[in-house]
């Protein structure tokens, strides 16, 4: 290795994601901590986990001790796969109208009879922690009040977190799904809103019709590449400019040749970590702080309804 190389090496920072989660669960556990101490119920969030999935099973576990970890009553309600449209969101209904409940979520994906666009608009957007409902879309796209999609919210958080600049940078982002790629998208392009500074960067949107000489070029110019598609290794590291920042959602179980499973991510991570300034591990990087940002959602969720029940009464 030249020292050119061993430089860059020495210059790249690999974000911690779990560090990030845990410093962000410590500051909700202590908000929490005083909001009960102030008379409140500890929030309180209902997953609903349809089938057995072992994956979903997995991260609803996560979400489980999170909840724990921080002091959100929490409990995860399991539905036979069999379950019908209709009998899955009078369950749903339920929930919206019991006032011991501040959040809901619906892990997905669910079963193809099933439709996922009907269950997500069935929780009260209120209550709607994973920001899925149509009218919390609707709010983000016009930078409103809403509640954001968990990994989007990692994102930022992320890039928030580690000082990383996008005031005019050019992002260059990678998948179009409707609860990753197109919100982290939205918040990217942000201005100034009431509550929150925008991001104020240029973005690109990139998705499976985008021919991939031409995600090199969009690549190349990037400050920021963020890949969510779940195809292994689509982030070389001739496509990264020097000293960019690579973030990696993309999460794919791989079989090793010992028969074991392991988590990989979209990037290369090897090859990019000698040309990138910052980059994110998978496991390790963006899925904790999802989780974590699920806490603050739910926390939220249960401000907005205690303030909505105490001008109710008034
Ligand atoms: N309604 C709904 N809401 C979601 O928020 C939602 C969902 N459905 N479906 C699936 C995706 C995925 N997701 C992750 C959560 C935690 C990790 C996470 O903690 N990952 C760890 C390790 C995970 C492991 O060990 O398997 C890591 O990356 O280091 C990843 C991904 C939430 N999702």
């Amino acid at each position: 290795m030249d020292n050119g190389a061993i430089e860059n090496l020495l210059q790249t920072r690999v974000l911690d994601g779990k560090r990030i989660a845990e410093q962000i669960q410590n500051e909700i556990k202590e908000e929490i901590c005083k909001w009960v101490d102030r008379g409140h119920r500890k929030p309180c969030l209902k997953a609903i986990l349809v089938g057995d999935d072992p994956a979903s099973k997995t991260y609803v576990g996560k979400k489980m001790i999170a909840s724990e970890s921080v002091g959100v009553d929490s409990e995860a309600i399991r539905l036979p796969s069999s379950i019908s449209e209709d009998d899955l969101i009078e369950k749903i209904k339920q929930l919206n109208s019991d006032d011991s409940v501040d959040g809901i979520l619906v892990q997905l994906p669910l079963p193809e009879h099933v439709s996922e666009r009907n269950v997500c608009n069935a929780v009260d957007p209120h209550k709607d922690v994973d920001g899925f409902h149509v009218t919390n879309v609707g709010r983000l796209t016009l930078n409103m009040d809403s509640f954001i999609p968990c990994t989007a919210l990692a994102v930022i958080e992320l890039i928030k977190r580690s000082q990383i600049e996008t005031f005019g940078k050019n992002v260059v982002v990678c998948g179009r799904s409707k609860n990753v790629g197109l919100p982290i998208s939205l918040i990217l392009h942000s201005d100034a809103r009431n509550e929150c500074p925008g991001m104020e960067a240029t973005v690109v949107l990139c998705h499976r019709h985008t021919p991939p000489e031409q995600l090199e070029i969009y690549a190349k110019t990037a400050d920021i590449i963020i890949s969510a598609t779940g195809v292994v290794g689509l982030i070389k590291p001739h496509m990264v400019k020097p000293g960019a920042c690579v973030i990696d959602v993309g999460i794919t179980r791989v079989k090793t040749p010992e028969g074991k499973t392991k988590l990989v991510g979209d990037v290369e991570f090897e090859g990019v970590r000698k040309v990138a300034g910052a980059i994110t591990p998978v496991p390790g990087g963006v899925g904790p702080i999802t989780v974590a940002m699920l806490m603050s959602n739910t926390f939220k969720a249960a401000r907005n309804l205690a303030a909505t029940k105490a001008t109710e009464q008034q």
